[in-house]
């Protein structure tokens, strides 16, 4: 059962172009089936009005601080609001709307540290459109980590996509193809794989997490005669891992570790980069994954799809994966309290 007067969750608006406030209006108006847990929303009210106006959704919206959003929830949707000229074009990213994006995640970000909220949901953005603005980061997971530095230093986060049991970490994000072999470095693994551990432990309550890496190359390098990260760079990251008595084991062939009963040997699988990691999620999962920041002194959550900009303003498309998210971000932060 939901508690209605705990902390809410800060899901932040996202891409006005797409299709992240549909879902959230769209969440908002079913929360009396007792499933969506209480939120407010970062993002510029108005703009939520004419878009919940053009979905012919019957929404008040009602400007407020996290503190008060429990009270407001059961009635209407509690904005904390950015300001800005928001215009209401699906499909149609503006370039002036991108300062808005921008502000409402950091300040969602702000008031989760702070204890305000609860966790942070965020809505997909288009990374294109908020270059012009300022924006330096490849996507919310960079950013997120540069928000929670402490003291100068940012956390390593970890970006993971997760479907019940299935659980992938790509060990590089979005970074072009032909950088990734050197990028991954066994620090860099052993650093993914301690966070990874722990954090499952923390909060999903696995108490000794199984994890699996898998090889750069077809094969694994098929004992270094098809390259040689496997041999040289991914093995002895296991061994030091293992060392340290964390559940790890690799490298694994990629294209037959995602064998239902190869995976389901594992609490989660370390990819050695973006597609090979998300690929499998979304074949199998895309309707209902979620996309998780690990490493961090929040809880992150966000749906596992993006801006979906021909969906956009026309109330189709499946919030079910926006749903799990903010099940899932309610679960976590309950889990490491
Ligand atoms: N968390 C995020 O911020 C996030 C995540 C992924 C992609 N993106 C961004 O989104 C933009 C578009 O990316 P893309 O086209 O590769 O992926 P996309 O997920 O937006 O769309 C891929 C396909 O899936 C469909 N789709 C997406 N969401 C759906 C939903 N809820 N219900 C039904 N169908 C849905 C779309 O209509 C489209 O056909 C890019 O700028 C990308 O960077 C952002
Ligand atoms: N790679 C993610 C995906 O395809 O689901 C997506 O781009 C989101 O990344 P951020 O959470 O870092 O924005």
């Amino acid at each position: 059962m939901i508690d209605d007067h705990a902390a809410p969750l800060a899901v932040s608006m996202g891409e006005p172009a797409g299709i992240g406030p549909d879902l959230i209006l769209r969440l908002f108006s079913e929360r009396k089936g007792g499933e969506v847990p209480p939120f407010i929303v970062y993002g510029n009210a108005q703009f939520l009005r004419e878009r919940a106006s053009r979905l012919g959704l019957s929404i008040e919206i009602v400007g407020a601080r996290p503190g008060a959003a429990g009270v407001i929830f059961p009635h209407a949707l509690p904005v904390c609001d950015v300001e800005g000229d928001v215009p209401d074009t699906p499909g149609e990213p503006q370039a002036g709307s991108a300062s808005v994006v921008i502000e409402a995640i950091a300040a969602a970000v702000a008031d989760t540290r702070a204890g305000a909220c609860r966790a942070v949901v965020t809505a997909p953005i288009h990374k294109a459109a908020l270059y012009g603005a300022g924006f330096s980061h490849p996507g919310h997971t960079e950013y997120l980590a540069a928000l929670c530095a402490t003291d100068g230093v940012t956390p390593l986060p970890l970006m993971m996509l997760a479907h019940e049991d299935l659980r992938v970490v790509p060990a590089t994000i979005h970074v072009p193809l032909h950088e990734v072999p050197k990028l991954i470095t066994t620090e860099l693994l052993i650093e993914t794989g301690r966070i990874l551990s722990r954090d499952l432990a923390h909060r999903f309550d696995i108490a000794v997490p199984r994890i699996a890496f898998a090889g750069l190359n077809p094969h694994a390098g098929e004992a270094g005669t098809i390259g040689l990260e496997d041999r040289d760079i991914i093995a002895p990251a296991v061994a030091a891992l293992e060392e340290e008595g964390i559940a790890v084991q690799g490298p694994f062939p990629a294209d037959t570790l995602f064998y239902p009963p190869h995976w389901r040997q594992h609490d989660a699988i370390v990819a050695m980069y973006h597609d090979q990691a998300l690929i499998p999620i979304k074949t199998v999962a895309f309707d209902s994954a979620v996309n998780v920041t690990l490493g961090l002194p929040i809880v992150r959550t966000s749906p596992d799809h993006g801006t979906a900009f021909d969906l956009a303003g026309t109330g189709r498309g499946s919030a079910a994966s926006f749903r799990a998210a903010l099940k899932l971000a309610d679960r976590m932060a309950e889990a490491g309290r």
